[in-house]
């Protein structure tokens, strides 16, 4: 008998993304077993990036409608790292290249896959793969944005690396994934690294 045995899976929810319900035997430590109910909200992969210019330690944020932070009393805007969802057989690299096209109005130069991080792993299946790349302002070719038939109504904010660190300590930035891109590049210096 394996560790973990899922007896049953129930869809509670075809939302925009399925809730499921399961119902599970799991072996403890000490080799006696539990019956467990867990829900899950079946969400796939997700990529996020963090593009600097090493020339200007500068990054690229953007600034976004996020009604669970509004509901957990923050909001209604996130400053956030541009991402997106990985969907349609793409992998991350290819959909992060698109999503700060659509988003901030910018190209990539080398791109750098950094961290891959559980975004939520009580409750969400979700696995975020973290990028930073460089950018040079020229490879900014317009307003960005992302897609109003989506509802996405994106500003794009360029700030020096210590003004974004001082807004994660004043809590002004508050989104894990951009938090921990943040604290990346301030670890590693905001340098021109090579492409893996
Ligand atoms: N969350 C959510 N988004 C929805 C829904 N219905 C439509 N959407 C739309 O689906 C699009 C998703 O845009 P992406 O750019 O692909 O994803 P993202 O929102 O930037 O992704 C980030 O948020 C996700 C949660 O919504 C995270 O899962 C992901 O890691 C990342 O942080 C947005 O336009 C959003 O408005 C819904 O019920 N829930
Ligand atoms: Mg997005």
């Amino acid at each position: 008998m394996s560790e973990v045995e899922i007896e049953a899976v129930e869809t509670l929810s075809e939302g925009w993304r399925p809730l499921r319900q399961y119902r599970l035997r799991q072996m403890r430590k000490d080799g006696r077993r539990q019956s467990l109910v867990r829900e899950v909200y079946a969400m796939g992969p997700a990529a996020a990036v963090l593009p600097h210019d090493p020339h200007r330690g500068t990054v690229l944020l953007i600034r976004q409608f996020r009604l669970p932070a509004l509901l957990s009393g923050d909001g209604p805007r996130l400053v956030e790292a541009c991402a997106g969802l990985v969907e349609n057989g793409k992998d991350a690299a290819t959909t992060i290249r698109e999503e700060a096209e659509q988003e901030l109005g910018c190209g990539l130069d080398a791109l750098r896959e950094v961290m891959v991080v559980y975004s939520s792993p009580g409750v969400v299946a979700e696995k975020v793969h973290l990028f930073t790349a460089v950018y040079d302002p020229s490879r900014r070719h317009g307003p960005g944005g992302g897609l109003p038939e989506e509802g996405e109504e994106i500003e794009v904010l360029e700030l020096p690396l210590a003004e974004a660190w001082a807004m994660v300590e004043r809590r002004e930035i508050m989104d894990a994934k951009t938090v921990l891109l943040l604290q990346h590049l301030k670890l590693q210096g905001c340098t021109n690294g090579p492409d893996p």
